[in-house]
């Protein structure tokens, strides 16, 4: 996958550490810490107040010996270090060596095995006035796809031309003036730079609710940018479908070749389309202006298109080979491929076609909507939980989030459990057949965790406000985050709670937690999920809720909060400070000299995260608490208490 680096502006600047973190936060894969002016001093503060959960992806140049204390990804050689040397250096375990070249001989002749090169300067640079391009993308593509090695971009890389380096054979982009050079505005910058475009190729749908206006709203939800191309105008509402008035394989191209300059997209999703005919033209033309692009064909095969084009062979063979991914409903996946739709029936289909097949089990009887994926990497059986009621639009909005995700670099498998996630929640959105996805960045709430001063843990109903009253008084009363507990409930009515909950919270700008259960917080696309020492590994609720989700974790002593911030918890929840009833089988209680060790460990580790102080926690215990350089306080009885008080 091509992998964006920003390299970090060359003089130390305000808040630095601070303004990294938020380029981490908006999706930035890799910083590379470049000053060559710094003193160790200026090296080490800046890497303290680094996240310890982005630090391995933070490069260094100079002091290379603090890549190890810091836990970094790896380091950068120079032009002069990597000339001095034989072989690769030989660090700690996974550990990156990268080096900076300046010609195409340096990258033939580099002396060991590196995991990637900087060749510059591709563009004229935007930083350093007079370095101007040595190269043209015209004559180092041929070049660079005969060279074994993963050589990057660097040099004058900005949103006008990222998009052409893919293609012309290089493996990522290094960027610095692109990114600092408006102060302040970093994180914009990196987004439009990162930003993936898609095209959606399908029917004009005038409900909103299916077809290309549907695509581009996903994919907006997705951070993705599509282009709406029609292949035809449709005449339906939510529950009738009236007609169709198709567009000629000119006509659609056309709009292509329109937007074709200032499109990079890398995936096409293909809808509602006439004929195989106008399906191959189409690929043609695709293959032909964007070479790398990725092909995902919904195959919309309701009889009102009148294509019979699944029944002959010939045709079948001609269209599949040229799709990368077919995302088809049970029915449409029937019709396809007939009767047979066994694991081993699609693996053979997907191997003689070179074709991953998503099968959308939105169709399937019963309570659990299984997803099946059949590709070259395995087969993956997605499940969920039903939930909601049914929608218009369902199918096109699964296979576009699949393609937005595709577009932002995940792999299929990753992007199929992301569609799945995305439908089921536009199947709670409303009670009417169109759905109305409300967008949380789930990135924005990894940043506003550092300013929540009261975390709400919901209590059993047993004489207390109901869960969802508690949510909704508890963020009236100033909670910023709420963790919703609900120790003795079945998954469905944890899962029926919390999607209203998840809902309440947003409105109130509040952060969603789901306490223990990770499918649970998957499913409903919680913020984040707090564990207990003894509840899934980090690793692994990683694994499933992804890089954006906020993972909190129990501890109680110096040694576990050392261990869980390097295994990447982004909070602690840290108690009991006094005895509490809230909780069975509690830890030994910390009192205030607790917190002050704990602090103190993890100050010298430079592993600072926020701690919320948890137990038996009044209001009155919180100046105390707080004053210790604790970062909010989790509670539950309090708030309870003055909940029945005010009633
Ligand atoms: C913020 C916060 N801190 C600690 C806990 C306790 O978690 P755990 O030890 O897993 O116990 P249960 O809450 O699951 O009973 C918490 N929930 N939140
Ligand atoms: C979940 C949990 N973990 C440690 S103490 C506790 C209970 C917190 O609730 P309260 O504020 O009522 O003591
Ligand atoms: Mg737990």
């Amino acid at each position: 996958m091509f992998e964006t680096i920003v390299i970090t502006s060359p003089e130390v600047i305000k808040n630095e550490a601070e303004r990294i973190n938020l380029l981490f936060l908006a999706g930035c894969p890799k910083v590379h810490v470049r000053k060559p002016n710094a003193d160790r001093g200026d090296i080490v503060s800046l890497l303290s107040g680094i996240t310890p959960r982005f630090r391995n992806r933070v490069v260094l140049s100079g002091f290379h010996d603090l890549a190890e204390l810091f836990h970094l990804g790896g380091i950068h050689l120079s032009s002069s270090e990597w000339h001095q040397m034989s072989e690769r250096p030989s660090l700690y375990p996974g550990a990156t060596v990268s080096a900076s070249c300046h010609s195409i001989e340096e990258i033939d002749h580099f002396p060991f095995d590196a995991d990637y090169l900087y060749l510059s300067p591709i563009f004229d640079s935007i930083s350093k006035e007079g370095y101007k391009s040595q190269y043209s993308l015209e004559s180092l593509t041929p070049i660079l796809q005969n060279i074994k090695r993963r050589v990057y971009a660097l040099g004058g890389v900005s949103e006008q031309n990222i998009h052409k380096l893919p293609q012309a054979g290089f493996a990522g982009a290094a960027v610095l003036g692109a990114i600092w050079s408006t102060e302040g505005m970093e994180v914009m910058k990196l987004k439009t730079l990162l930003t993936p475009h898609i095209l959606t190729i399908g029917g004009l749908d005038p409900t909103g609710g299916a077809g290309i206006t549907k695509d581009v709203a996903v994919a907006g939800d997705f951070g993705v940018r599509a282009y709406p191309i029609a292949t035809a105008i449709t005449y339906q509402n939510e529950e009738t479908y009236l007609g169709t008035d198709w567009l000629t394989p000119e006509e659609i191209i056309k709009q292509i070749d329109a937007v074709k300059h200032s499109s990079y997209p890398q995936v096409a999703k293909i809808g509602l389309i006439e004929n195989v005919l106008t399906l191959q033209a189409l690929f043609t033309y695709l293959k032909s202006v964007f070479p790398y692009i990725k092909i995902v064909w919904d195959p919309i095969l309701k009889s009102s298109t009148g294509k019979t084009f699944h029944r002959d062979p010939k045709e079948m063979q001609e269209v599949l080979c040229n799709v990368d991914v077919i995302t088809p409903n049970l029915p449409e996946a029937r019709l396809l491929f007939g009767e047979d739709l066994s694991l081993e029936a699609l693996n053979r289909i997907s191997k003689s076609y070179d074709l991953s097949i998503l099968c959308k089990g939105g169709h399937c009887e019963g309570n659990i909507v299984s997803d099946q994926l059949v590709c070259s990497e395995g087969n993956t059986t997605f499940n969920l939980l039903r939930s909601g009621s049914s929608k218009h639009g369902t199918g096109c909005a699964h296979s576009s989030a699949l393609s937005a995700s595709l577009a932002l670099g995940y792999t299929l498998e990753e992007s199929a459990s992301k569609a799945q996630i995305y439908v089921s929640s536009l199947m709670r959105s409303s009670d009417t057949l169109l759905s109305t996805p409300k967008v949380w960045n789930s990135s924005r709430s990894l940043f506003m965790l550092r300013d929540v001063k009261h975390m709400f843990i919901t209590h059993p109903a047993k004489g207390n406000p109901s869960v969802l009253m508690q949510v909704e008084l508890a963020c009236r009363m100033g909670a910023q985050a709420v963790q919703l507990r609900m120790k003795d409930a079945t998954d469905e009515e944890m899962i029926e709670v919390a999607y209203s909950a998840r809902e309440i919270c947003h409105l109130h700008g509040a952060i969603f937690t789901i306490n223990d259960r990770v499918h649970i917080a998957r499913q409903v696309r919680a913020d984040g999920v707090h564990l207990g020492q003894q509840d899934t590994d980090i690793a692994e609720a990683r694994r499933i809720l992804g890089d954006d989700a906020i993972i909190g974790r129990t501890c109680n002593t110096p040694q576990e909060a050392v261990e869980a911030v390097k295994e990447g918890a982004d909070y602690l929840g840290v108690g009991p400070y006094r005895f509490t009833k809230t909780k069975k089988k509690l830890a030994e209680v910390l009192g205030l000299e607790g917190y002050r060790k704990m602090l103190d460990v993890l100050h010298k580790e430079h592993l600072e995260v926020p701690i919320f102080a948890i137990g038996g926690i009044t209001e009155e215990d919180e100046p105390e608490i707080l004053s210790l350089g604790v970062t909010g306080i989790a509670l539950s009885g309090d708030f309870i208490r003055k909940m029945k008080c005010d009633r």
